[in-house]
């Protein structure tokens, strides 16, 4: 059986100005052997790495190159602009974008076997080049051409998983409450089951929903949404053999005895559920995009442009995203 993709993962720095870079420097010290390609810009690395006073080979890599020994392979993709660690610019914008667009083409054309993203700063890529951009989530559904993806973090405080999936995800909290539709949650919930059996190997998963008012709505005296649209989807979805146990109430839901019954939890907006996932396992965590044709992990942080260039960033998330990476896309794994 392989031990290892077939073809390289792919790694974007995201902001060139954040950690990103600093990060993803550090990655030939965790996976000296592992079939890896770094798509950013030569320079940034080189500079970063000086800044850090770090000795990294870096080499040139194309598709189509074979891959380098003992050198992190770089696909030269040009930031637009001088990069000051810690100095976000509008300017690098169109270069962090088309690093996520050669990242995911590569994936769909079988050049890469999975993408792993370290963090972009949204509001940067609003305002140098895409105002409709809202996350590498999003952005990734729309060049897959699937009309909907699931945001899931992992974590394992204390050894035992917690998985936090989200029904929406980037979108102003006053917007949730419509975005929350049968259908929505329909395709949420299903792309979930699907790949919790698929990508994490349990056969029957269990999924917590939330309700979405405080209480799970109280019978409807403190919202209506629970009763209109989650309980009668979560009827349906039962009928057809999913197991599924809610709306329970958010407040109370994250309790290790219910933890323990169930292999993921719903939440119905990313501030519901990331909040609890981060406080247990910030640093450590995993982001994964459910729902895409190929394999897309991520970061638990942003882009914490305080810590660029100093050294003091953590490298824990980007790893454990990188070795969720790795594992996934070997055939037959066992995540
Ligand atoms: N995967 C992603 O692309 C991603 C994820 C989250 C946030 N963001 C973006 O990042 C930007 C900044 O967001 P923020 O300030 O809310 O969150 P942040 O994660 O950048 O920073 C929050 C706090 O965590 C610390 N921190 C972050 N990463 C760390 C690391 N690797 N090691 C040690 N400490 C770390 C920071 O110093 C800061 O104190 C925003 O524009 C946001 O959109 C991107
Ligand atoms: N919601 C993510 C988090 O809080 O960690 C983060 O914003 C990144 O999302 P994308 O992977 O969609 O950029």
């Amino acid at each position: 059986m392989p031990s290892s993709p077939s073809q390289p993962i792919a790694i974007t720095y995201g902001d060139p100005a954040g950690v990103g870079p600093d990060l993803v420097l550090s990655l030939l010290d965790t996976f000296s052997d592992a079939p890896m390609v770094i798509i950013g810009d030569r320079q940034v690395l080189s500079e970063r790495a000086q800044q850090l006073g770090l000795t990294v080979a870096l080499s040139d890599w194309q598709p189509g190159d074979l891959l380098p020994v003992g050198s992190l392979p770089v696909w030269h993709t040009p930031a637009g602009a001088p990069v000051i660690a810690g100095q976000p610019d509008p300017a690098t914008a169109a270069g962090t974008v088309t690093m996520l667009t050669r990242a995911a083409q590569g994936c769909l054309k079988g050049t890469f076997s999975a993408m792993v993203t370290a963090p972009v700063a949204k509001n940067v890529i609003c305002d140098g080049a895409d105002p409709a951009f809202t996350g590498h989530t999003e952005f990734l559904a729309e060049q897959a051409g699937v009309n909907q993806v699931v945001m899931m973090l992992t974590a394992s405080p204390g050894g035992q998983p917690l998985r936090v999936a989200l029904a929406t995800t980037h979108l102003p909290l006053s917007q949730v409450p419509a975005a929350i539709t049968p259908d929505s949650l329909m395709r949420t919930l299903t792309i979930l089951r699907d790949d919790l059996i698929s990508k994490y190997r349990i056969t029957e998963p269990r999924i917590m929903v939330l309700g979405l008012n405080p209480h799970a709505g109280e019978e409807g005296h403190l919202g209506r949404e629970e009763l209109d649209v989650i309980i009668p989807t979560l009827k349906h979805l039962r009928a057809k053999g999913m197991q599924l146990t809610g709306p329970l109430p958010a407040d109370t839901a994250f309790q290790p005895h219910l933890l323990e019954q169930h292999d993921a939890v719903l939440a119905m907006y990313h501030d519901q559920g990331l909040p609890v996932l981060k406080y247990a396992g910030f640093g450590e965590a995993i982001n994964i995009t459910l729902g895409l044709p190929f394999i897309r992990t991520s970061v638990d942080h942003g882009t914490a442009f305080d810590l660029a260039g100093n050294g003091t960033a953590s490298a824990g998330s980007l790893i454990a995203a990188t070795r969720l990476a790795l594992t996934l896309a070997t055939p037959q794994h066992n995540a």
